[in-house]
């Protein structure tokens, strides 16, 4: 393992009963990077990660996180990551600062340095004025920064985070990744799983999980130039008539609506926008605007699945 990496495993793998759940994950996470793993509900990334956690032995592979076997000093890996899941346990008949307490005394933080790493919490999740208040009457945003605050009280230099801004607001959401960022400059290794697309974008290096397989690596504006198709955007009257009627035509390979926009998955941009302008107003929508567009994380993500799921079917049927 390099000296540079917090985490390398090879061949990493998961069995229940006759179910793989994880098969044969290898990844290298560099210290200091935010490492998003990506992959839709059910593809394995809790797996993954309670795996590299030591909180769930491995069926098979190897490999050291944050300088420690995988497979035979899961407990030594314990003390010396931060890990918060996605039903992160704060008591919510605690106060924000008992439940402080309670977790430094969990993670044995010295006591010495105890009141300075409340204060840190408090400050960094804006909970200072909020110390004394319920645990359960604090809305989503806040739980989730006080979450983050405890399972980093033991001041760790690697963090895994699994869904950490699973139904939250936007505004929450986007204010934890500032966390993270500000974290991650700090020197922290942070370990991320999101099944939010368009947070990847927040991350350095990114891995893509499905069906328990690694299907793409990689920086967020290499995994861009994967995808062999163009994306069109289509500024259309009435989108959703609009999709309706593009969907049943198969003049895309895909088009999905995009916040008030279409994107389309073309194999040819410049030939696709003059057929598909045609098409729209043909069939009676008045057409703003349809120029290509850079992929979006979620194009290039809901492309790369597709081609998996192809590449799947024909093994299937082979
Ligand atoms: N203890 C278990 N016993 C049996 N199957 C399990 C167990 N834990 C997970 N699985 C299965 O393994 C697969 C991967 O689950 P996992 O929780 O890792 O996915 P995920 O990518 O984290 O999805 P989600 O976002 O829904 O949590 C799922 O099909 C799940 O049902």
């Amino acid at each position: 393992m390099s000296v540079d990496s917090a985490v390398e495993v090879h061949d990493l793998t998961r069995v229940f009963g006759d179910f793989v759940a994880v098969d044969r994950i290898s990844l290298t996470v560099e210290k200091g990077q935010v490492f998003g793993f990506l992959g839709p509900n059910g593809a394995g990334k809790s797996t993954t990660i309670r795996m590299l956690c030591g909180l769930l032995l491995p069926s098979s592979g190897e490999g050291r996180v944050a300088g420690f076997d995988v497979m035979t000093e899961s407990e030594t890996i314990k003390r010396h990551i931060g890990y918060m899941s996605q039903k992160f346990s704060l008591y919510d008949d605690l106060s924000v600062e008992e439940n402080i307490d309670f977790y430094t005394g969990i993670y044995n933080v010295p006591s010495a340095k105890r009141k300075a790493r409340k204060d840190w919490v408090l400050e960094m999740a804006g909970l200072t004025d909020k110390r004394g208040n319920l645990t359960g009457s604090l809305a989503g945003g806040w739980k989730q920064r006080l979450a983050l605050g405890c399972a980093v009280l033991h001041e760790p230099q690697l963090l895994f985070l699994d869904e950490p801004t699973s139904g939250v607001d936007p505004l929450s959401r986007r204010q934890f990744w500032d966390l993270i960022a500000q974290m991650s400059h700090g020197g922290t290794t942070v370990f991320v799983t999101t099944h939010y697309m368009e947070e990847a974008e927040y991350c350095d290096e990114l891995a893509l999980i499905y069906h328990g397989k690694m299907i793409a690596k990689g920086k967020p504006a290499e995994l861009k130039t994967l995808i062999p198709e163009d994306i069109l955007e289509i500024h259309v009257e009435r989108p959703f008539d609009a999709l309706e009627r593009l969907e049943s035509s198969k003049l895309t390979q895909e088009v999905a609506l995009f916040g008030d926009a279409l994107h389309a998955v073309v194999s040819d941009a410049a030939t696709a926008s003059v057929a598909l302008n045609d098409f729209l107003v043909q069939q009676g929508f008045a057409v703003q605007s349809i120029k290509q567009v850079t992929p979006s994380m979620e194009d290039v993500f809901v492309s790369l699945i597709e081609l998996d799921d192809r590449q799947r079917t024909q093994g299937e049927k082979a």
